[in-house]
C-alpha cells in the first residue's frame, strides 16, 4: 500500500502541489486528472522521487520513501517504475536491449556495461515483447519504430523490472485514437494480469472513466476529487476543469465504466 501523507513541493516559492494525503491499495488502477498545471506530473514524480517533496511523507509498506538515498532510493526506483510521454527509450539501441534495460537492477554492474545479458534475462524481455504483440521488431532501432510501438516497448520495459507500481506520466499525450487504445490496453492489462498497481496521468476524462478504477483530481496542487469514475458527474468535472471543461467533456454514454473494467484484453 502507497500512503502519502501531506505531500508538497514547492518551486521558488510556488507551491506545484500542497498537502496531498492519499492511501493507493495494491492492485488499483488510479487515474489522476485535472487541468494542465494542476500537479499531476509533480505528485507522480515524487513517488518515485524524482522530484523530492518539500514536505510530508510517502511510505509504500514499511519503506519510508522520502528518506531514501543511494542503493536503496534505486531499489525503490526498481519497485516503483515509470513510463514517461515521450517515451524515454535509447534511440540508437535496438529494442530488446531498450527492453533489458530493465532488468539492470538484476545484473552486476560490469555485465550490464559489457551488455552480456544472461539467456534468462533475454527470454524474459521477448516474452515481455511478445505480450504486447512487437516480439517481431525486437531487433529493429528504437527510433525506427511508430510512437504507439515506442510506448509499448517502454511498457514492456517498465514489466522486466517486475515492479509493484507503474507510473505513467501521460503515456498516451503524443499517440493517435488508435495507439492510444493500444497503450492503454497494455497497462490495463499489466494491472489486471500481473496484479500491479498503475497510476496514469490523463487529460482525457473519457480515457480516465473507462480504464481507472478510481479517479484523483487534482486542482492548483491540491486533491479535490477522489472517488470511482461513476461518482465523476459532469457537474464535478467542470468544477475541476473550469474554462478548460469542454475540451475535455467527451463522456460517451454508450461506455460504461463498470461494464469495461470486468474485462481484461487480450494482448495487443
Ligand atoms: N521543475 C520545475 N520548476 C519550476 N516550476 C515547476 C517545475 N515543475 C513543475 N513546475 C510548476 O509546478 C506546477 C505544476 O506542474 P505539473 O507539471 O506538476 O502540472 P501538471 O498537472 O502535470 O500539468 P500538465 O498537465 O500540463 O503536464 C506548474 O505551475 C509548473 O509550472
Amino acid at each position: 500500500m502507497l500512503v502519502l501523507d501531506g505531500v508538497a513541493r514547492h518551486f521558488n516559492n510556488k507551491a506545484a502541489v500542497s498537502d496531498v494525503s492519499l492511501t493507493i491499495g495494491s492492485g488499483s488502477f488510479v487515474g489522476v486528472i485535472g487541468r494542465s498545471g494542476a500537479g499531476k506530473s509533480t505528485l507522480l514524480r515524487m513517488v518515485n522521487r524524482l522530484v523530492d517533496p518539500t514536505a510530508g511523507s510517502i511510505r509504500f509498506g514499511d519503506v519510508d520513501v522520502t528518506k531514501l538515498k543511494g542503493q536503496a532510493l534505486r531499489d525503490w526506483r526498481a519497485r516503483c517504475a515509470m513510463i514517461f510521454q515521450q517515451f524515454n527509450l535509447v534511440g540508437r539501441l535496438d529494442v530488446l536491449t531498450n527492453v533489458l534495460m530493465g532488468r539492470l537492477n538484476t545484473v552486476s554492474t560490469p555485465r550490464s556495461l559489457l551488455q552480456l545479458w544472461k539467456d534468462e534475462d533475454r527470454a524474459v524481455a521477448l516474452s515481455a515483447l511478445e505480450q504486447f504483440d512487437i516480439s517481431q521488431l525486437a531487433a529493429q532501432r528504437a527510433d525506427s519504430l511508430s510512437g504507439g510501438q515506442q510506448q509499448r516497448v517502454a511498457i514492456a520495459r517498465a514489466l522486466v523490472q517486475e515492479p509493484e507500481i507503474i507510473l505513467a506520466d501521460e503515456p498516451i499525450a503524443s499517440l493517435d485514437p488508435r495507439n492510444t487504445k493500444v497503450v492503454m490496453d497494455a497497462l490495463l492489462r499489466i494491472n489486471r494480469h500481473y496484479g500491479i498497481t498503475v497510476m496514469c496521468n490523463l487529460h482525457s476524462l473519457d480515457l480516465a472513466r473507462t480504464y481507472c478504477d478510481r479517479l484523483i483530481g487534482m486542482s492548483a496542487g491540491r486533491v479535490v476529487f477522489d472517488g470511482v469514475p461513476e461518482e465523476l458527474t459532469e457537474g464535478v468535472a467542470r468544477d475541476l476543469y473550469g474554462l478548460e471543461a469542454d475540451d475535455v467533456l467527451d463522456f460517451d454514454p454508450a461506455i460504461s465504466p463498470e461494464r469495461f473494467r470486468g474485462a481484461v484484453p487480450a494482448a495487443a
